[in-house]
């Protein structure tokens, strides 16, 4: 399933080429970061509301602006889902409480 992470950051990258007129995202790198930065916050708070709601295809469908944001974000940035997988893989399996407990000392 994380393919269509793959493809969606490779789309991200292309849209760094192409003009704001014919592509949402690319018009989303001409407003610049702080743009990009409201969209997350504004989505973010969208999935929020969607969550106290608790209708689950509000949830999934806010999630997924707050995802794509993200990746825009993460693209602007220089970095793609890779990375982001990859500190969730290096957590895996650590408690989140050790982690903490690790971090406090
Ligand atoms: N997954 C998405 C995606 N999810 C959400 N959106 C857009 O994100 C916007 C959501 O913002 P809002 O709900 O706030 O709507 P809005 O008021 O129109 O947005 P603003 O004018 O406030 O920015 C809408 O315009 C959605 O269409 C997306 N736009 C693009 N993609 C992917 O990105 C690819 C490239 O898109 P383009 O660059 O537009 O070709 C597409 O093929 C898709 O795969």
């Amino acid at each position: 399933m994380s393919e269509i992470l793959q493809q969606l950051a490779q789309v991200l990258e292309q849209r760094k080429q192409e003009s704001a007129d014919q592509s949402y995202v690319a018009s989303l790198y001409a407003k610049g970061l702080d743009h990009i930065l409201k969209k997350v916050g504004e989505e973010a708070t969208e999935t929020v509301i969607a969550a106290k709601g608790g209708d689950k295809d509000q949830i999934v469908y806010e999630t997924a602006d707050l995802w794509f944001h993200s990746m825009v974000m993460l693209a602007d940035q220089g970095l793609g889902p890779d990375d982001v997988l990859r500190e969730l893989q290096r957590r895996f399996g650590l408690s989140g409480l050790e982690e903490k407990a690790q971090r406090d000392k």
